[in-house]
């Protein structure tokens, strides 16, 4: 028997299509502070800061995937904008998980890398991974702004944050998928900004 048998692919479409909707007619509670983070990105960076992402798993690659738009490009020519994940570094990310713990993966490169005035975007869908709290308690406590990417009910991440933008769904792919739905969007606001699109470095 094949997986093809086993999985009614079809109607598992059919369910992520629907909760998808279901999602995304919820976002547009989130329309004013997905604009507001797109302004208080575009400004970082304009000034001089940079956006940081962190993120576990599905979420690691959202925070690899968002910080490239940025660096390289989304649709738009224009120059390089300051964004790194921190989910990228073996070496790091092995040594501080081997030697500290892995709770700490984020949190010492916040504190490695990190400048007041950056944003640092902790990506999670249950809002409870405590190396993603441990990362957003270091922002604050360095004078970043934080930022939680969330779902469910936004768990800790959420207390702790700054903003907190809430997937109100319980699903985690699902819940993924409308997280980089948002950083599209994130990334199409900042870069239609006229300053970010045409200053030189
Ligand atoms: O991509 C998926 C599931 O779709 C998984 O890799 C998922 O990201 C991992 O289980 C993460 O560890 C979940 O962490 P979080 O979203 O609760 O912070
Ligand atoms: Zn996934």
């Amino acid at each position: 028997m094949s997986t093809m048998d086993l999985i009614d692919f079809k109607s598992v479409f059919d369910r992520a299509v629907s909760n998808h909707l279901t999602i995304v007619e919820k976002l547009s509670e989130l329309y004013p502070n997905i604009e507001r983070l797109a302004h208080l990105m575009g400004t970082c960076i304009a000034r001089g800061g940079k956006v940081m992402w962190m993120g576990n798993g599905g979420s690691a690659a959202d925070s690899q995937h968002l910080a490239s738009e940025l660096v390289g490009r989304f649709r738009r020519e224009r120059r390089g904008l300051a964004s790194i994940a921190l989910t990228t570094d073996s070496s790091v990310l092995t040594s501080v998980g081997n030697d500290f713990s892995f709770e700490y993966i984020f949190a010492r490169q916040v504190e490695a890398l990190g400048r007041p005035g950056d944003i640092l975007v902790g990506i999670s869908t249950s809002g409870n991974s405590a190396n993603i709290s441990a990362g957003i308690q270091m922002g604050r406590k360095l004078g970043l702004t934080t930022v939680g990417l969330l779902g469910g009910n936004g768990g800790k991440v959420a207390e702790l944050c700054d903003l907190a933008l809430i997937v109100p769904a319980n699903d985690t792919p699902r819940v993924q998928e409308a997280h980089i739905l948002i950083g599209h969007i994130l990334c199409e606001l900042i870069e239609a900004d006229h300053d970010l699109a045409t200053t030189a470095n």
